[in-house]
């Protein structure tokens, strides 16, 4: 597995030996060291860069520490700063610490109290990372992700998403709703250098224009109604680490512009500043669209296309991987009868046969609910097809495939169907199955859908 990325440490002293010392000391346990000799350098630097930890002097010439240290955690909120001092005093530590100081380092120090300094912000960092996944699986009450496979098609998207997390390149997940383009995405940060930062979720189409723009980058207070103070955004909260935008093929024309600027030059403006800031964070986005088709119907800028799919991936449906079914019904039987505090039932031959049967329209997602859905009615030690709902039984028994007894009709209608699972429109749907959309409005009338 890949080295994870460097703590950004920043050294804050008008004393050049100081500096050097410190610096020489923490690149010596790993970390990237930058120097700033006065306040407003180090608030300079600070900009320009989001650095972890700051080591700051409290006496910096006419300047004092303490005062500047407010300001430092205005600047980036999630610093750790540790103030260092040669006049160690109970009062200033305490004083340090109030004014939201980490640590307290007297002068002079020695580099087994700088390594424990950089152990403990390392630790923090971790922990605040593993508390937000663990909140992020707590609201959606997930199961662990499986990412064994005996598909070989699913095998070869793991493979290329393991090569895709040693590169740090943009990443698109094309593929229908429920086939775990979220799960390959977390799974591809997991394995990347950034594994240690944030993974940060947007789910586009839930948001307006303004709302979408505000939520990657950020506002300031009084740029639109409601933004009632200066607010950070997901690029910057996932600083150093990776942003997942969910239906990308959905944002509207501005979004996109703003997108393909960041992009382009990591370089962005909060809705309502002028500021320029960057941020250092790997995105991949994720469709059920086909984007092609969207370019060339002039949805969607071509430029971004490009941006966004320097390695694509598509996600193949359960349907395609049918080898996936039963380990993953499996693993979800387990999930949800130890959420229930109950021995996981086993799954009948019939339900095997009626779940292997099923072609999973909703794909993962759909067989999880399920799964779900099946413990929650049955009582015993078994789940019998009578605890599926009627269309999955009835589509294993009845759903006609190509080259059985089937009507070109019956063969029709079923394509039909499968198609506009997984389309957003009526009208996309109709462009697939080549026909107009009046058509398939006539046909599905007629198949009572
Ligand atoms: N390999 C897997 N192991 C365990 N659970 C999985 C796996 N793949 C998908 N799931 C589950 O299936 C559901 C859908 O997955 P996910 O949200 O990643 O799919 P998606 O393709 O991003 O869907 P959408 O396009 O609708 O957002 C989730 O509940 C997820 O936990």
């Amino acid at each position: 597995m890949s080295e994870t990325l460097p703590l950004r440490v920043l050294v804050i002293d008008d004393e050049r030996n100081i500096r050097q010392t410190l610096g020489i000391c923490l690149e010596g346990f790993g970390c990237k060291v930058e120097q700033a000799a006065t306040g407003a350098a180090a608030l300079d630097a600070l900009r320009r860069e989001p650095f972890d930890l700051a080591f700051c002097d409290l006496k910096l010439g006419g300047e004092s520490g303490l005062d500047l240290l407010p300001q430092l955690l205005g600047e980036r909120p999630g610093l750790d700063v540790v103030i260092i001092t040669a006049y160690a005093t109970v009062d200033t530590a305490v004083e340090a610490m109030r004014r939201g100081a980490k640590d307290y380092l007297p002068k002079p120090f020695t580099p087994p109290q700088i390594r424990h300094l950089v152990d403990r912000a390392r630790d923090r960092r971790t922990l605040s990372r593993r508390l937000g996944e663990l909140e992020a699986r707590l609201e959606e009450a997930a199961p662990e992700a499986r990412l064994e496979t005996a598909s070989p098609k699913m095998q070869a998207v793991l493979d290329v998403v393991a090569r895709a997390a040693s590169h740090d390149v943009a990443v698109l997940l094309r593929g229908e709703n429920g086939t775990g383009k979220g799960v390959l995405a977390r799974a591809l940060h997991a394995q990347s250098r950034r594994r240690d930062r944030p993974f940060v979720v947007v789910n586009c189409p839930t948001l307006s224009e303004e709302l979408l723009a505000s939520e990657l980058f950020g506002h300031a207070r009084g740029a639109f109604t409601g933004a009632v103070r200066d607010q950070e955004g997901r690029m910057e909260a996932a600083e150093g680490g990776t942003v997942f935008l969910d239906e990308i093929g959905e944002i509207s024309p501005g979004v996109q512009a703003k997108l393909l600027r960041f992009l382009q030059e990591k370089r962005f403006e909060r809705v309502g500043e002028p500021r320029t800031r960057t941020a250092d964070v790997r995105i991949v986005a994720a469709t059920n669209r086909e984007l092609d088709a969207e370019v060339k119907a002039g949805r969607f800028r071509e430029d971004l296309l490009y941006r966004l799919n320097v390695m694509e991936i598509v996600v193949p449906p359960l349907r395609e991987r049918t080898e996936d079914i039963l380990p993953l019904a499996r693993a979800f039987v387990e999930f949800f009868a130890r959420q229930a505090g109950r021995p996981p039932p086993d799954l009948s031959a019939a339900t095997e046969k009626l779940l292997v049967g099923h072609a999973w329209p909703g794909n993962v997602r759909e067989l999880r609910n399920a799964i779900e859905r099946a413990l929650i009615l049955a009582r015993g030690q078994v789940l019998e097809p009578e605890s599926f709902p009627e269309r999955i039984a009835a589509s294993a028994s009845e759903a006609p495939v190509l080259g059985g007894n089937f009507t070109a009709d019956e063969i029709e209608r079923e394509h039909a169907l499968r198609v506009m699972a997984h389309t957003a429109t009526m009208e996309e749907a109709a462009r697939i199955l080549g026909i107009d959309a009046s058509t398939l409005w006539r046909k599905r009338k007629k198949w009572g859908r």
